[in-house]
């Protein structure tokens, strides 16, 4: 059985695989497992998609009617719970591509994005949504410097604003805005007025990139003891801190976390969709893998990016070129035995491949011996060392690719057995491991 903090109260009295009991030390059976009071809502998030909103921000976005439609209907697909699309009022377009999405009759549930201000609502109800969420800054930076208005104004115009939209029938969110930068009174006192109108999510913002995983967490849980609605995340990434910034939400008790494909948004963007599933299949992996069709990632991503001309890092979480590429000798010859070893993930739940790199200074005969019975060619295990002398000789003189590690091997085993092995066409990858994990 599991303590609330995710410590099995067995093991933290007695330590696990033998390791020392150590005072005040916690030993957990299962690394893997978040800590926090909120071990369900972990289990059970739920992600509003921003791509189509946050995402449109990104400096080099642009998307028109018909490539909104393609990320809305892939986003569906995937499984994401929520869509937000940018405010109708932002331009007679945006309205109208509001409405096309609306009527694509998607399991996602959409959303629209709108200021703390009556005339938007009254223009977003219209538009066949199923929810709003409405925001408005609660720092002193945004109300002296963005809208003006104080904390009395903000309450009053949030109330009637959300008494609105729920007089419409629809869901409605109300977050401030650079939430980390607001007084936390001011803060608390608004959610708690807005809890009570019956609001169904309230929303925490870092909307510049400023919170710490601790920082997160104390205000989510400080929040989560407040209201009784669900909460909402949204973590801009200028620190780097967006992914863990929204686990800690997590085990906060947070319920809801906004990404976007990539991450894109305003400057380097928020919480990448991508790299929150990669934290959130190591936590909570049934749920995850049952939920979402994680094979789509790498193609909506291929998507996006295409659609706002970048490409993807290359050490992106999942999808990076080099993310399931194990190179050095002592990692190959693990990952040869069992890929647990040196992989968190499973490359197969994502419809990729692991790679082994066989073809430099740092290879080991352990790879080595995988590529030469991937050529088809036979040789004993001291001969495999004795080539791999040879990779890494060459290999010290200049890069070398995998044709040339390749030539190494065969021209080799010639000398050996002074002709051709039957089999050996050229496989022009690297050595290819098994899916089984
Ligand atoms: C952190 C975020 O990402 S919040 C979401 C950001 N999204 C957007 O901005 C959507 C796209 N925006 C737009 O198309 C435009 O900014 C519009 C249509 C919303 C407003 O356009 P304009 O009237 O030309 O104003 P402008 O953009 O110059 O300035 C923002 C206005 O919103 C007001 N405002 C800013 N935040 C809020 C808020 N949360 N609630 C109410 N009003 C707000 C400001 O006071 C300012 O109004 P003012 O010029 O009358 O003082
Ligand atoms: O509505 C929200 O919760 C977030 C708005 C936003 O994009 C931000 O604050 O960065
Ligand atoms: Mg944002």
């Amino acid at each position: 059985m599991c303590g609330t903090d995710g410590t099995s109260s067995a093991n933290a009295a007695n330590g696990t695989n033998g390791a020392p009991k150590q005072q005040g030390a916690r030993f957990r059976s299962n690394p893997y497992q978040p800590v926090g009071d909120f071990l369900s809502n972990v289990a059970n998030f739920k992600i509003i998609e921003s791509t189509l909103r946050e995402g449109e921000q990104f400096a080099n976005a642009y998307f028109d009617t018909e490539t909104k439609i393609k990320i809305a209907k892939a986003l569906d697909a995937f499984g994401v719970d929520y869509i937000e699309l940018t405010s109708p009022a932002a331009s007679e377009q945006s309205r109208k591509d509001c409405e096309a999405i609306c009527k694509l009759g998607l399991k996602a549930k959409i959303l629209t994005h709108v200021r703390c201000d009556m005339r938007d609502a009254k223009i977003a109800v219209e538009t066949g949504v199923d929810g709003l969420d409405v925001v408005i800054g609660t720092s002193s930076f945004l109300r002296e410097h963005s809208h003006g208005k104080d904390m009395a104004y903000i309450e009053k115009t949030a109330i009637e604003v959300i008494e609105y939209i729920k007089s419409k029938g629809l869901e409605v969110r109300f977050s401030s805005e650079d939430s980390f930068r607001s007084d936390l009174v001011d803060l608390l006192s608004l959610y708690r007025a807005v809890d009570k109108v019956g609001v169904n999510r309230v929303g925490i913002a870092d909307t510049v990139g400023c919170a710490s995983p601790r920082q997160v967490y104390d205000l989510v849980r400080t929040l989560r003891g407040i209201v009784s609605c669900d909460i909402e995340t949204h973590f801009h990434d200028d620190t780097g801190c967006s992914i863990a910034n929204a686990f800690c939400a997590l085990e906060a008790g947070a319920t809801h976390i906004d990404t976007s494909v990539l991450g894109i948004g305003e400057r380097n963007g928020i919480t990448p969709l991508g790299g929150l599933l990669a934290r959130m299949v190591v936590t909570s992996p049934e749920y995850v893998k049952s939920k979402y069709k994680l094979h789509m990632l790498k193609e909506i991503e291929d998507m996006v990016a295409e659609a706002v001309e970048v490409n993807t890092p290359f050490n992106n979480p999942i999808t990076g070129f080099c993310a399931f590429t194990h190179k050095a000798g002592i990692h190959a010859k693990a990952i040869l035995n069992n890929p647990s070893t040196y992989e968190i993930l499973n490359p197969a739940d994502f419809g990729l491949t692991r790679y082994v790199h066989f073809a430099s200074r740092l290879t080991g005969w352990n790879a080595v011996k995988t590529r030469v019975g991937q050529l088809g060619l036979v040789m004993t295990d001291d001969q495999v060392k004795e080539v791999t002398a040879k990779i890494k000789a060459m290999a010290d003189v200049r890069p070398i690719a995998i044709d040339d590690a390749d030539s190494i091997i065969r021209s080799f085993h010639l000398t050996l057995h002074e002709q051709p092995a039957d089999a050996g066409a050229a496989i022009s990858q690297p050595v290819v491991v098994g899916d089984g994990q």
